[in-house]
C-alpha cells in the first residue's frame, strides 16, 4: 500500500482500519475485501453533528458541520464503498452530488497538503425513494459530474402506478437512473439490501443521511450496520434537525461491538463497529 498523506494514513489507520475499511491509497479504490459473497452489503452508517446534535441548521438547512480534516474522510468513505445511499429527503433537501472531490478539498482547503490524491472513484448514489418523489432537475439525474442513481422504489406504493408517474419513470431512465423495485421498500431494510445486492452487485454501501434515513438504519431488526462512523463538530447550532433513534439498546445486537473515538482536526470521530 502507498501511503499518500500523514493525514491520509491517520484516518485510514485510526477510523477506516478499525471498522474493517480497508483503503489502498495506490488505486484509491480499495472495497471492502471481507463478505464479498454475502446476502447483504456490508453498510457503513455515517453522518456530521454538532454539540446539540444537529445534522443541519434551521429550517433543515445543510449547513457545513465538518471541519476540513473530517471532510477527506467522508470523501475517503465515499471513495472505499461501492454504493452511496440516501434517502429523498435528503436529494431534496440538499440536492447532493453524492461524488468523491478529495482533490477539489485539498484546492479549497491549500493548507491541507495530500501528495496522492484519490482517484475520482465515485460511488454508485442509491435513493431510496418508495414513491418516485426525486426531482428531475436534482444534480445526479442532470449534472455531468455525477453518477446517475439508483432509485429504489415500492412498486405498490400509493400513487406509484399513477399514469404520471409511469411517465416519471420513463424520463429517468432515458436520463440514466436505474429503478429498483423492492415490496415495501420504505419499511424492509432488509429487502432493500437484498436488492442492492443481488439486483446490483452491491459488495458495500455508505449510508449518508439524512434522518429518517439514518434513524432506519439505526434501529432495523435484525441490525444491518455493520459499522457507524459520526463526526462531532465543536460547535451549536441552536436549531435544526436532530437524529432520536428509538432504539431499545438493552435488546438490540447494537448494544454490543466496539466503540472507539479520535480526534481529526477540530472533530470528534466516534466509531462503532458491529461486535461478534
Ligand atoms: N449532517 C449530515 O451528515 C447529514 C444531514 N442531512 C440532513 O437530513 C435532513 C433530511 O432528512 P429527512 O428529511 O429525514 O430525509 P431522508 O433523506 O432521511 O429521506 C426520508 C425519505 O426517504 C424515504 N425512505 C425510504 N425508505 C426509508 C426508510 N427505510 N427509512 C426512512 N425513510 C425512507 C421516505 O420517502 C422518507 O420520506 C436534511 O436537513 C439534511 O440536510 C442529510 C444527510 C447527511
Ligand atoms: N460529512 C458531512 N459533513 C457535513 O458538514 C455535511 N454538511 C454533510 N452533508 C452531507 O453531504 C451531502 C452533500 O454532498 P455533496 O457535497 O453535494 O457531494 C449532503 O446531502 C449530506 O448528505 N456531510
Amino acid at each position: 500500500m502507498t501511503e499518500s498523506s500523514p493525514l491520509q494514513t491517520t484516518i485510514r489507520k485510526t477510523i477506516l482500519e478499525p471498522c474493517g475499511i480497508p483503503f489502498d491509497c495506490s488505486s484509491g479504490a480499495c472495497k471492502h475485501d471481507e463478505d464479498r459473497n454475502g446476502s447483504l452489503p456490508l453498510v457503513t452508517v455515517t453522518w456530521a453533528q454538532t454539540l446539540d446534535g444537529r445534522v443541519s441548521g434551521p429550517n433543515g438547512n445543510m449547513i457545513a458541520i465538518s471541519g476540513p480534516e473530517a471532510f477527506i474522510m467522508t470523501h475517503m468513505l465515499r471513495a472505499t464503498h461501492d454504493g452511496i445511499l440516501v434517502g429523498v429527503g435528503t436529494v431534496k433537501n440538499d440536492n447532493p452530488r453524492l461524488t468523491v472531490r478529495i482533490a477539489d478539498l485539498v484546492v479549497d482547503r491549500g493548507e491541507l497538503v495530500l501528495s496522492d490524491l484519490v482517484a475520482a472513484n465515485h460511488p454508485q448514489p442509491i435513493v431510496l425513494d418508495p414513491r418516485l418523489a426525486l426531482p428531475e432537475t436534482c444534480h445526479l439525474v442532470t449534472n455531468q459530474t455525477c453518477r446517475r442513481p439508483w432509485i429504489v422504489f415500492d412498486p405498490k406504493a400509493a400513487n406509484v402506478s399513477a399514469a404520471a408517474v409511469a411517465e416519471k419513470a420513463k424520463r429517468l431512465v432515458t436520463a440514466g437512473c436505474k429503478l429498483i423495485p423492492v415490496a415495501n421498500a420504505r419499511h424492509d431494510l432488509h429487502g432493500v439490501l437484498r436488492a442492492l445486492r443481488t439486483q446490483g452487485g452491491m459488495r458495500s454501501i455508505m449510508v449518508e443521511g439524512g434522518r429518517a434515513v439514518l434513524e432506519s438504519f439505526l434501529t432495523a431488526q435484525p441490525p444491518v450496520a455493520n459499522a457507524v462512523i459520526i463526526t462531532v463538530a465543536p460547535r451549536f447550532v441552536g436549531g435544526g434537525v436532530h437524529l432520536s433513534p428509538s432504539i431499545d439498546w438493552t435488546r438490540t445486537a447494537q448494544s454490543g461491538g466496539r466503540v472507539a473515538w479520535s480526534s481529526l482536526g477540530d472533530d470528534a470521530i466516534m466509531v462503532w463497529r458491529r461486535g461478534q
